[in-house]
């Protein structure tokens, strides 16, 4: 049997293809008019983006990229011997808190590296921005193959459970002094408040270490501390340390005085590049701000150490930018013991400071 076709005239293909037309026009407007309605109803777009994560392991890159930029500037500064130092405020105690164009050249490299680089995330800084400053720098997003090899797989958290603390130049009255051994710049990743990745860069030594909780770390805690503790404790900010120190582990106890926080945790791991001080703890009793202590609380948690208020809380690196409880770091030595033996005279040490 011949196939059987369907043929049809010129006229029959004309009104054919007008149907086509109309099929099209149909559909197209029927979407236009939905998007319209929606447009006019405030309708929001159908499906919730998920909420956004970002690889630590991206926020280690960045902050290490970030240090050094910072340190570059801090290191030029104190070079060209035009430091432009001012007074910005008073600590509690009466003391000057002193800003250099270190600060504020390393604050706006270590700042806008990072806010370009993840827009959205919560970052607190030691110095004051001036919006006409802002920098266009940008972080190519590769992470150094020493980070990958250690870190193989990604390590997301939401974004809106970090907290970035920048401190772009630690120890800048030893920088004015020029006592460049104690400076450092550091960058800390708080993850729910937790402290989970330090960063400390020495500018003038080229030198960085840091720490990833859970991650892996470039530096290591030394092999052994003494059981009578050397204490590191701050030389321009002391208040009333000497006196806790010794009352806590007796007259005989070595104190050494240091700048920085940034070099007083590194003077507790292994000895490296101009770090010539190795202490066994440190101790700090007035008030600290959470960007001087946050990278190195990270850094001795990433290596197993510990980094608490004097009466061994945690701190949480969230809210406000203050410390008010102490700190007493440790690595390698049971931290709980020494917690116990300062709480035992803080008491009596209260008691004669407000006599
Ligand atoms: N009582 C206090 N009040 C305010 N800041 C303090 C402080 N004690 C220490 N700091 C800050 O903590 C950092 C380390 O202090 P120190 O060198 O005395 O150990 C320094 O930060 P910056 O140099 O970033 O300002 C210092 O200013
Ligand atoms: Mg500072």
């Amino acid at each position: 049997m011949a196939p059987m076709g369907i043929r049809l005239s010129p006229l029959g293909i004309g009104v054919f293809c007008l149907l086509g037309v109309g099929v099209l026009y149909h559909l197209y407007m029927g979407s236009l008019s939905s998007r319209v309605a929606a447009f006019l109803l405030g309708e929001r777009a159908p499906a919730a983006a998920p909420a956004s994560r970002v690889d630590l392991r991206e926020l280690l890159a960045v902050s290490l990229l970030a240090a050094a930029r910072g340190g570059e500037e801090v290191k030029r500064v104190r070079e060209s011997n035009v430091l432009n130092e001012k007074v910005k405020s008073k600590t509690r105690e009466g003391a000057d808190e002193r800003m250099t164009l270190g600060d504020q050249l390393s604050n706006r490299q270590m700042y806008y590296l990072i806010r370009n680089a993840f827009p959205n995330l919560q970052i607190n800084t030691e110095e004051h921005l001036d919006p006409d400053g802002q920098e266009q720098i940008s972080w190519d997003r590769s992470i150094p193959s020493q980070i990958s090899q250690l870190i193989p797989q990604q390590q997301e958290v939401p974004a809106e459970s970090i907290t970035i603390w920048i401190d772009p130049l630690d120890a800048t009255q030893e920088y004015t002094e020029d006592l460049r051994q104690y400076v450092t710049t550091m960058v800390c990743v708080a993850v729910d408040g937790k402290p989970v990745i330090g960063v400390i860069h020495k500018p003038f030594s080229a030198y960085t270490a840091w720490g990833m909780v859970n991650g892996g770390s470039n530096v290591k805690a030394r092999n052994s501390y003494s059981k009578t503790p050397k204490i590191i404790v701050s030389r321009s900010h002391a208040g009333k340390v000497k006196e806790v120190a010794l009352k806590t582990f007796g007259n005989e106890t070595e104190i050494i005085p240091a700048g920085g926080a940034g070099y007083k945790v590194l003077s507790l791991l292994e000895e490296m590049v101009d770090n010539k001080e190795q202490a066994d703890v440190y101790i700090h009793t007035s008030y600290i701000k959470k960007w001087d202590i946050c990278a190195g609380n990270a850094l001795l948690r990433s290596l197993g150490g510990h980094m608490t208020t004097l009466r061994g809380e945690e701190i949480v690196y969230t809210g406000s930018d203050g410390n008010e409880g102490g700190l007493l770091a440790s690595i390698g030595t049971d931290h709980s013991a020494l917690v116990e033996k300062l709480s035992s005279k803080l008491p009596d040490l209260e008691k004669s400071s407000h006599k």
